[in-house]
């Protein structure tokens, strides 16, 4: 749909079985080529953000739009849409790079010849094409990680979900995999990033949400939010925030133990 924002989220809510509300009435838009970062603490609602948008989790309430597709009703087009680079490395280590990017085809539909083309011109773009028929447990932990991109790559997916892709690299890897994603989204792709590294954030993102508590708490350029709070770094604004929602917290907590000492 022309002009529909990348991802539209609108009051999305998710409360588990367990009763634990993950999600507590989430909007966010992001706009079409945007490079995004969701920042947040353990726990803070990322994963189940992420999981709603690619349909592993169904959302309590509230709306998600891939590109104008509805993620829940209009599922196989949205999801189609959305290209995801999970934390974990979940490859079937016994499958060749070249099976690995095929299945991955395969399964969003293409065509064998276009699956062939792309997977070749994937793995020459991450310079993996000499592994090419060397299963995935053979790989450096850095080219599993840009195997990893190549997969979500594979179907020309117009928004990429990057789940904190450079947690426990080395600082030269998480430099190249900077450089990759840079060009990726040059090229088009819309790109939402999941860290817990602010700096990363700062250096790739032209916009950042932090959320906390199933709640975004705060939106904005790594310049507005600094200056919002008055700091220098987007760490000092996050560091900030976190202080003032413990003491906002903090208080809650005074006022609820009055009322239960009155
Ligand atoms: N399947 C589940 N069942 C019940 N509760 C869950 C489930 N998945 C996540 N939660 C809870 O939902 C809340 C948000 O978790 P989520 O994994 O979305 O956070 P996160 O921001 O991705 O954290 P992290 O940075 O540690 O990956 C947490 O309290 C978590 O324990």
């Amino acid at each position: 749909m022309a002009g529909a924002p990348a991802l539209h989220i609108a009051d999305l809510t998710k409360r588990y079985p367990t009763g634990t509300e993950a999600l507590r009435g989430v909007s966010l838009d992001i706009a079409a080529g945007e490079f995004f970062g969701l920042l947040g603490r353990n726990g803070a609602g990322k994963s189940t953000l992420i999981h709603c948008t690619t349909g592993l989790v169904r959302p309590t309430s509230g709306a998600i739009r891939v590109f104008g597709h509805d993620a829940v009703d209009d599922y196989e087009q949205a999801r189609t849409a959305v290209g995801l680079a999970p934390q974990e490395l979940n490859f079937d280590w016994f499958l060749t790079l070249e099976e690995t990017l095929d299945y991955h085809g395969g399964y969003f539909g293409m065509p064998r010849k276009e699956r062939r083309a792309r997977s070749a011109e994937l793995l020459e773009a991450f310079s993996l094409s000499e592994k090419r028929r060397e299963r995935a447990m053979t790989l450096s932990g850095g080219m599993k990680r840009r195997l990893i991109l190549a997969r979500a790559l594979m179907h020309r997916p117009r928004l990429l979900i990057l789940d904190e892709p450079t947690a426990g690299v080395d600082v030269e890897l998480r430099l190249e995999l900077w450089r990759y994603v840079r060009r990726i989204n040059a090229e088009g792709t819309t790109i939402l990033l999941t860290t817990h590294y602010l700096e990363e954030a700062e250096e790739l993102c032209d916009r950042i949400a932090f959320i906390d508590g199933g709640r975004i708490v705060a939106e904005g350029t790594s310049a507005s939010l600094t200056a919002e709070y008055g700091v220098e770094t987007l760490e000092d604004a996050y560091l900030e925030l976190a202080g003032r929602r413990e003491l906002a917290r903090g208080r809650l907590d005074d006022v609820a133990a009055a009322e239960v000492a009155s």
